[in-house]
């Protein structure tokens, strides 16, 4: 599908914080129409709380949000409704009212809207259509897989013909196969009703399969934003999927750290310490590191600087394989880089 270059959604130093403490910190950005965005980031990291913002949910502190060139805090009540009906959202755990049926639960977003009853059933049965849920009309959420209730959080968000879809975890409940089935939902509408689509996850691999576009938050910023091919070059696992993957990596980071001596063992990878002057700039290394040297880079820590005013960051990182024309390389590109020693390989 050609990409518009119509702005979809926008936000300029979006700000937020809760009881004093930022949680987004001034986050600035554009979405084009059409277009899928994953933003990928740890617990805590501030996603939800973007998505909400975006969604009206949240009103930020500071900063604004355009949704089709309309600054939503500026909006009365009435044209907020309005605009909020261009925005879906789908939640992780889908959100269903029990009391109603399949059906029920759709046609309440339309009912909401002031839509009339002859109306509703027609879009419900398109949209019943568009989910693959012919059958299950007159069921309730009890008597529905995971998969299917998602479907009907996907026909219920899509009711009012929203331009962008907001998807939080929307396949962090799921078993692989219903994943699998509910992004392949999500892309054909995408492609057929030239949805834009923002999906919040923590799952390297959603970000994958589904997402044109990436973006990594962090403590409320963004530390890097790409296409998806400049993101990671391949579908291989490299450093930043090892380190979005929760307490199993942390433990292990925490060994792996530990593990860091000067001998350098049989076999053993290089850890180093590489200061770069804008925090992403160290992400947006990895793939080339990939690709030219066929290295994968696990970034087991990240301080970022903290001056707010300069967005240089430490990494700590630990390469899987020593290769001086590689290090030699980073050396080049990188404001500063020490090895710090070696860990055995296998830890
Ligand atoms: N309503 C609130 N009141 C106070 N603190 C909040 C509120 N909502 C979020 N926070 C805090 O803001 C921070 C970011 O939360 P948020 O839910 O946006 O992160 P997240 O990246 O979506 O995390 P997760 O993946 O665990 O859902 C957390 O420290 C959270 O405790």
């Amino acid at each position: 599908m050609a990409e518009s270059l119509t702005e979809s959604l926008r936000v300029d130093r979006l700000y937020k914080a809760f009881g004093g403490s930022p949680v987004l910190e001034g986050l600035s950005f554009s979405i084009q129409a059409g277009d899928i965005v994953g933003i990928i980031g740890r617990s805590g990291a501030g996603k939800t709380t973007l998505l909400r913002c975006l969604h009206g949910a949240e009103t930020p502190d500071a900063g604004d949000v355009f949704i089709e060139g309309q600054e939503i805090g500026r909006l009365k009540e009435k044209e907020l409704l309005a605009v909020r009906r261009r925005i879906g959202m789908v939640f992780q755990n889908f959100n269903l009212l029990k009391s109603r049926t399949v059906w029920g639960n759709i046609s309440l977003a339309l009912e909401i809207a002031g839509i009339s009853k002859s109306a509703r059933i027609a879009r419900i049965q398109e949209l019943i259509g568009l989910v693959g849920l012919e059958g299950h009309e007159n069921k309730h959420p009890s008597q529905l897989s995971g998969g299917q209730k998602q479907r009907v959080g996907i026909a219920r968000a899509l009711a009012t013909n929203p331009a962008v879809l907001l998807c939080d975890e929307a396949t962090s409940a799921l078993d692989p196969e219903t994943t699998s089935s509910i992004l392949a939902l999500l892309s054909k509408i995408n492609q057929e009703l030239s949805i834009t689509i923002v999906l919040i996850t923590h799952e390297m691999d959603v970000i994958h399969r589904l997402a044109r576009r990436v973006m990594v938050l962090e403590q409320g910023r963004i530390m890097e934003d790409a296409r998806i091919e400049h993101f990671s070059g391949t579908k291989e696992k490299h450093a930043l999927t090892q380190f979005f993957e929760g307490e199993e990596q942390s433990v292990l980071s925490g060994q792996r750290l530990s593990a860091i001596q000067n001998e350098k063992p049989h076999g053993g990878l290089p850890a180093l310490r590489v200061t770069v002057a804008e925090s992403a700039l160290f992400t947006s290394l990895i793939p080339a590191l990939y690709e030219q040297f066929s290295i994968t880079s696990q970034v087991l820590r990240v301080n970022l600087n903290e001056n707010y005013s300069d967005t240089g960051a430490t990494h700590f990182v630990i390469l899987s394989r020593d290769d001086e024309n590689a290090l030699n390389w980073l050396v080049q590109n990188v404001e500063k880089m020490e090895v710090l020693g070696y860990v055995p390989s296998g830890i």
